[in-house]
């Protein structure tokens, strides 16, 4: 059951009006624990408390390898932190209000100003927006390491990353030998894209490769991503390939691509294997990688993963893996493949149509490139601002003015934001599968280039959604 912080104060009306309702989110209101039949709900409430145990269960039993590597100390930290990140569930099951930040985290002023300027019924857990509560959660649980003598730089979700880059091997195997040699055409761009898609619900692609691992070592890719094809509910390949085939024939010197990582393991390598393509069929000049500064939503790619993920697969004896791991390195040494400046705005709160506010030199950043490409649900909901946009309305609009340059979103669809969407798909999976937005077996695939126009702020003048959560429209 769920309390309520701040139990010396009197509610007002306006936190009346934001207590927790029996319902699922609303049409045009940002996704929110406060909805109890909504997936947030459920995160907030069994998710994320699970995702803080198992950090704990986790530092109590590798304490002699963490002693190992940072020395006695760490049995002065370790409880510390536990007590901490229990602290952190409770407030979380109290539902209180955010704190401020008192480390000396490089982006505590930012965190702290959104703090602050967050209206007071939308600054706790569960009545603020749920990407706010999420991302607060995620970047409390870094403080607390942050605030400790000797685990300040421990990826506490390191572990995980690395044995699911470790079980995924006979996977990568298969694809590894499905995607080589691939020259440029169409046909093999659409497949690349593919299977950049559904490599974001690793579980879902592998089960489909097969019972066991012979199976899995000979299967066939191609035909596994046909078998999701009616999965894939918005397919804007067709105007990425456009996007950069375009630069090309103009005779553009430069054609770069932005890539906003997800998720380190299998889908960081497949990846990988489709930024290459993308830079061997002379589609990019330089793939520029965005990665997390700190650890994030568990499996994110920090820079760390990317140095971990070349060596291991450079000193994996399958020659396949050990190849690819050498090509990308030598992709890094020539600068085919670069890191992009750290950014901390990737692991904050904020939706990114207001980038061009809060971080304008990026914004800058990437739009010196041809393409941006977002991946992952988690991109996909700050693109679309954690909102409960009609399924049918245009990624162009959900964007808000957000279009840096040509912006392409690619994900499997495991929370109840979606865009785009062809009349009636929606509903007939309402009623067909009725955990379509959130099992991840759906993808979407989308694209808007940025010389479109702003028509879509005049069409929706007469029809303001109600809740941006303190936020306007706004153009470019
Ligand atoms: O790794 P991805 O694709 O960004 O998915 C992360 C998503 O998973 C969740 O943790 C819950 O499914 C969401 O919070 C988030 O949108």
């Amino acid at each position: 059951m769920i309390m309520f912080g701040d139990r010396s104060q009197t509610r007002s009306a306006a936190q009346d009006a934001q207590l927790l309702v029996e319902a699922m989110t609303p049409r045009y209101s940002l996704l929110s624990g406060r909805f109890k039949q909504s997936f947030a709900y459920l995160a907030l409430q069994t998710r994320m408390p699970g995702i803080m145990s198992q950090i704990v269960a986790q530092l109590q039993s590798n304490m002699p390898e963490l002693e190992e590597q940072f020395g006695e100390e760490v049995r002065k930290d370790v409880p510390n932190i536990v007590d901490a990140i229990e602290r952190l569930s409770r407030e979380l099951k109290r539902d209180r209000y955010f704190s401020l930040f008192h480390g000396n985290e490089p982006d505590k002023a930012e965190w702290n100003a959104f703090i602050s300027e967050l209206p007071k019924p939308k600054r706790s857990y569960f009545r603020a927006c749920w990407l706010h509560a999420e991302c607060y959660l995620y970047r409390r649980i870094y403080s607390i390491f942050e605030h400790s003598h000797c685990l300040r730089t421990y990826d506490y979700f390191g572990d995980l990353k690395h044995e699911d880059l470790k079980a995924s091997v006979q996977a990568m195997e298969a694809v590894g030998k499905a995607t080589c040699q691939m020259g440029k055409s169409w046909s093999n761009f659409s497949l690349m894209m593919r299977l950049n898609a559904w490599s974001n619900h690793f579980e879902l692609f592998w089960n489909s490769m097969g019972g066991n691992a012979k199976l899995k070592a000979r299967v066939d890719v191609k035909s596994v991503l046909d078998t999701f094809e009616n999965r894939l509910l918005a397919n804007d390949s067709i105007l990425v390939w456009n996007c950069l085939v375009k630069a090309k024939l103009q005779g553009k010197q430069k054609i770069i691509v932005d890539y906003i990582c997800d998720n380190a393991g299998f889908e960081l390598f497949t990846d990988f294997i489709f930024l290459a393509y993308l830079v061997e069929a002379g589609l990019a000049t330089q793939v520029r990688l965005h990665v997390k500064s700190i650890p994030w939503y568990i499996s994110d790619v920090t820079k760390r993963d990317i140095d971990w993920t070349l060596g291991f697969l450079q000193q994996h004896p399958s020659d396949i893996l050990s190849t690819l791991g050498y090509k990308w390195l030598d992709f890094f040494r020539n600068e085919r493949f670069i890191m992009a400046p750290e950014s901390y705005f990737w692991t904050g709160p904020q939706p990114y149509f207001v980038m061009v506010d809060v971080n304008l030199d990026l914004f800058h950043y990437l739009s010196q490139a041809e393409l941006a490409i977002f991946k992952g649900d988690l991109n996909y909901r700050k693109l679309t601002g954690d909102f409960i946009w009609d399924s049918m309305e245009d990624f162009i609009t959900c964007l808000r003015g957000f279009r840096p340059t040509n912006v392409c979103a690619i994900r499997t669809v495991k929370c109840e934001v979606i865009c785009g969407l062809p009349e009636g798909v929606a509903d007939k999976l309402v009623r067909t599968d009725p955990q379509w937005m959130t099992s991840g077996r759906y993808s979407v695939i989308q694209y808007t280039d940025s010389l479109r126009c702003n028509c879509w702020q005049h069409e929706m003048e007469g029809e303001q959604p109600d809740d941006l959560g303190g936020m306007s429209l706004r153009s470019i």
